[in-house]
């Protein structure tokens, strides 16, 4: 459920007198999404998400956030555009909370991807990188290499009450990946980092929007592509589908080609990967109170991710290569 803030008639009302986008129709909670408070919002002239932003995001990254939005829409990317009010802003504050409209997207989410799917996203990602070029506003990848150590600290003497001997695979894995991501050089820029198919709307087999950019940052293109091959190309057994993982690497490939040491650091990227959702999982797993209305998501299914990337060890295993 995620609806955190409660927004009368009277502070939509007062809201809403910054803009010209019509008379409200409707307004309605959004009970899907975890980390911020989203409500439909239909008006005389089009449909928008109102999203109050709460504590997890920065409010200094705000800016990066929705400018990077502007600058993919006007680039020709599916993604919600931050609509600007009669004062030239995006951001204004709403019941104490930094909040934004943004333009409403049609198409759904598919629980079950299949390889059709897999390859419209490795399409859309590769795109999306390339028109993110040029954008001006930095933000460093606050979860790679350099933060999981203090999420593994943070959640260390708790984890074996998940899984006995979590805290020092969990470890050896890291001392691992802290040497390895340290050898890599990869072409970077601006990488999604959250691309999970429930982020990703659909009409049919065609892409119609990519939603939910609030863990954008700068980041190794490849990595992002790692996080992709996780999310969507594993079933629900946990077993790896390489006629999905072809299909997503394929149509990245043909948009953006990647380089012989992307392909080659794909394991890594993907251990990577596996492990940054693992630990802030496992953290929110350990720190959300029984009986919260947040949804608790598994962190053991990225162990055994992660499991899989150990034992794989070559690009081959994904089922491509170029
Ligand atoms: N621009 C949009 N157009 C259409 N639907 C949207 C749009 N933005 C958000 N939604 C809907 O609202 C839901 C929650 O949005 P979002 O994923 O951004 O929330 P969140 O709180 O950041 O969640 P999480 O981080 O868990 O993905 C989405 O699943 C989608 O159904
Ligand atoms: N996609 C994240 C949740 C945060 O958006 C996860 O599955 O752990």
């Amino acid at each position: 459920m995620a609806v955190y803030t409660e927004v009368t008639d009277d502070d939509l009302a007062a809201f809403m007198a910054a803009y010209d986008i019509g008379d409200v129709v409707s307004f309605k909670g959004i009970a899907e999404g975890v980390e911020n408070s989203n409500y439909l919002l239909v008006t005389t002239r089009a449909r928008f998400i109102l999203t109050l932003y709460e504590k997890r995001v920065e409010r200094g990254d705000l800016p990066f956030f929705l400018g990077l939005m502007e600058h993919l829409a006007g680039r020709g990317i599916e993604c919600p555009l931050p609509v600007r009010g009669r004062d030239g802003e995006a951001l204004r504050m709403l019941c104490g909370r930094p909040a934004a409209l943004v333009t409403f997207l049609d198409g759904v989410s598919v629980r079950r991807p299949t390889a059709r799917h897999c390859a419209a996203l490795g399409q859309a990602l590769a795109e999306l990188h390339a028109a993110a070029e040029g954008f001006p506003i930095r933000r460093p990848n606050a979860l790679s290499v350099a933060g999981w150590r203090p999420l593994a600290e943070a959640a260390r003497g708790r984890s074996d009450a998940v899984l006995d001997g979590l805290d020092a695979e969990i470890s050896a894995e890291l001392d691992h990946l802290e040497a390895a991501f340290a050898r890599l050089d990869l072409p970077g820029g601006v990488i999604h980092a959250d691309l999970f198919p429930n982020n990703v709307l659909f009409l049919g087999e065609r892409l119609s929007g990519l939603i939910d950019f609030y863990f954008a940052c700068d980041d190794a293109f490849a990595y992002d592509v790692a996080i992709c091959l996780n999310a969507w190309c594993f079933e629900p057994d946990l077993s790896f589908n390489v006629t999905k993982g072809r299909a997503l690497l394929a149509a990245y490939h043909a948009a953006r080609p990647l380089s012989g040491p992307e392909v080659d650091a794909l394991p890594t990227l993907a251990r990577g990967a596996a492990i940054r959702f693992l630990l802030t999982r496992l953290v929110d797993w350990l720190d959300t109170p029984p009986g919260a209305l947040v949804k608790k998501l598994d962190p053991l299914e990225y162990l055994k991710k992660l499991r899989f990337h150990q034992q794989a060890g070559s690009a081959e295993a994904f089922g491509w290569r170029p």
